[in-house]
């Protein structure tokens, strides 16, 4: 479904698409300024949808593998998108901006550390690097994940002072990007999307970006609710993990493994209770519920008390591996999993990145693997086995063939002695 067929929800004036409206110039030249997780999927689904892109990003060795076609993607149908016809005739990579219709914005919106407020950096940089090619008419994008009020108090302001004003010479809208790591391409095309904008105009300006290849369907809305929008999904999220964290912490306390306890409770017709695990990782849970503490630090109670329960998971694991390697004298540890969650190779505030640090700080020495993470990978788990020779094997990401693998091995390594542990939560990749 496009945008037209939801106009019964688009707000402001009617009598869209007139002559000389804006609107009847969809964006043909779109700048995607970050091509990273987020906005490297997006350029190419355009431009194999025919549309002309210029990726940019300041990272010069990307912006090659970009060009040469020989960039690794964990994701299959974005891996293959790389290489087709339109996408080597529509796409290119650079690391400066150029002229385009519409300049979309997907760079990194991390915390600084360790007070949690927002860091803008990226952002700032990104706006600075396409004031020179801005022009009347185009528009401005922005997909990152943003604390609310950044539109308007930050970029509204920012393109004030290059002289444009918002809503009349240049468009202004907000579509944060809501997909899922581990199924980018199917949500990158499936989801609904949230589209804030300053005015009418931005909003359908910034939807026809998407309407070539979205099945989804457009909600619009202005810019703060976009902003607000997505960090409550997220914020969602991390609590409910939080919960069933507490909840598993409850169950070691009464000494009774709570998984059993949660299948039952979710049979209940309105209870849905998330899976207990090692922590809460990525680029995105671990930070946004941050961005509105930072704006409502009075009311976000229970939201950082989520958070904090979260960060604390990684710890109450490595005390229940220490706990295993009290028994052995001087054990070698081999631990499997370093992403943040199944099925990705993204290791950004990753648990089981903290817990095999916390492992080696105590003096352990830990053999760490990851068969999607390229710095440690693997190709065959019972070699791995073979040429380390554990007394503990952790198992702190349950990739699925990890997973198999270790089952395969189990017998064997139990009469050897060899403890094995297993922690993570299996893909959430939902139906
Ligand atoms: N990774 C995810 O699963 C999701 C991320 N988001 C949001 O999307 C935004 C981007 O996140 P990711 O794509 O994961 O980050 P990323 O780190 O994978 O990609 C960002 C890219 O931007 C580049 N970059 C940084 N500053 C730049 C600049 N001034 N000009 C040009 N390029 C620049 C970096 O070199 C990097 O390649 C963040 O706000 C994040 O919260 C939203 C939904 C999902
Ligand atoms: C509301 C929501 O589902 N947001 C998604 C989320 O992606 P992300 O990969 O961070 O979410 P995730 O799969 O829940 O994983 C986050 C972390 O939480 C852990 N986790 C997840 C589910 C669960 O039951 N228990 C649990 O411990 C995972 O192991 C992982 O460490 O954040 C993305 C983002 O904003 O970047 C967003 O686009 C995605 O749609």
């Amino acid at each position: 479904m496009t945008s037209s067929e939801n106009e019964s929800e688009l707000s402001g004036p009617s009598g869209l698409g007139g002559p000389g409206d804006p609107v009847l110039d969809p964006v043909e030249d779109i700048v995607v300024i970050g091509t990273g997780f987020i906005g490297l999927p997006l350029a190419l689904l355009l431009a194999d949808h025919g549309k002309r892109v210029v990726g940019v990003d300041i990272d010069r060795n990307l912006v090659r593998e970009i060009n040469d076609g020989t960039l690794n993607v964990d994701e299959d149908e974005l891996q293959d998108l790389l290489t087709t016809g339109p996408v080597e005739r529509n796409l290119e990579a650079r690391t400066e901006p150029t002229d385009g219709d519409a300049f979309v914005i997907s760079v990194p919106t991390p915390l600084t550390e360790p007070n949690k407020s927002p860091d803008l950096s990226a952002l700032e940089a990104a706006l600075e690097s396409i004031q020179p090619y801005l022009e009347p008419g185009d528009l401005i994008n922005v997909e990152s994940t943003i604390p609310p009020l950044t539109c308007e108090e930050t970029i509204v302001p920012f393109l004030e002072a290059a002289g444009f004003e918002p809503g009349a010479d240049v468009q202004l809208a907000h579509s944060p990007e809501r997909i899922l790591p581990g199924n980018v391409f199917d949500e990158l095309v499936g989801n609904d999307r949230v589209i804030g904008g300053i005015d009418e105009t931005s909003r359908r300006r910034a939807a026809s970006i998407y309407e070539p290849f979205l099945e989804g369907e457009i909600y619009y809305t202005d810019l703060l609710s976009a902003e607000l929008c997505k960090l409550m999904e997220n914020t969602f999220r991390d609590v409910n993990v939080a919960l069933a964290n507490e909840f598993a912490l409850i169950g070691e306390e009464l000494d009774i493994d709570m998984s059993n306890v949660i299948e039952l409770a979710n049979r209940h017709p309105r209870v849905d209770i998330l899976q207990p695990g090692i922590g809460v990782g990525g680029h995105c849970l671990p930070i946004d519920p941050w961005f509105l503490n930072e704006a409502d630090p009075e009311h976000t109670n229970l939201i950082t008390s989520a958070r904090r329960i979260n960060d604390k998971m990684p710890a109450v694991a490595t005390q229940k591996i220490r706990r295993a390697l009290a028994s052995h004298a001087d054990p070698t540890v081999l631990a499997f999993g370093a992403a943040y969650k199944p099925s990705v190779d993204d290791c950004r505030n990753s648990p089981a990145m903290q817990i095999v640090a916390d492992l080696r700080d105590d003096g352990y020495r830990v053999h760490h693997y990851d068969r999607y993470v390229d710095e440690l990978a693997y190709d065959d788990l019972p070699s791995v086995l073979e040429r380390e020779s554990p007394d503990v094997v952790v198992q702190l990401v349950p990739h699925e063939r990890t997973v198999a693998a270790l089952e395969s091995e189990r017998s064997r390594l139990a009469d050897a002695g060899v403890d094995v542990l297993q922690f993570g939560v299996e893909n959430p990749i939902e139906p």
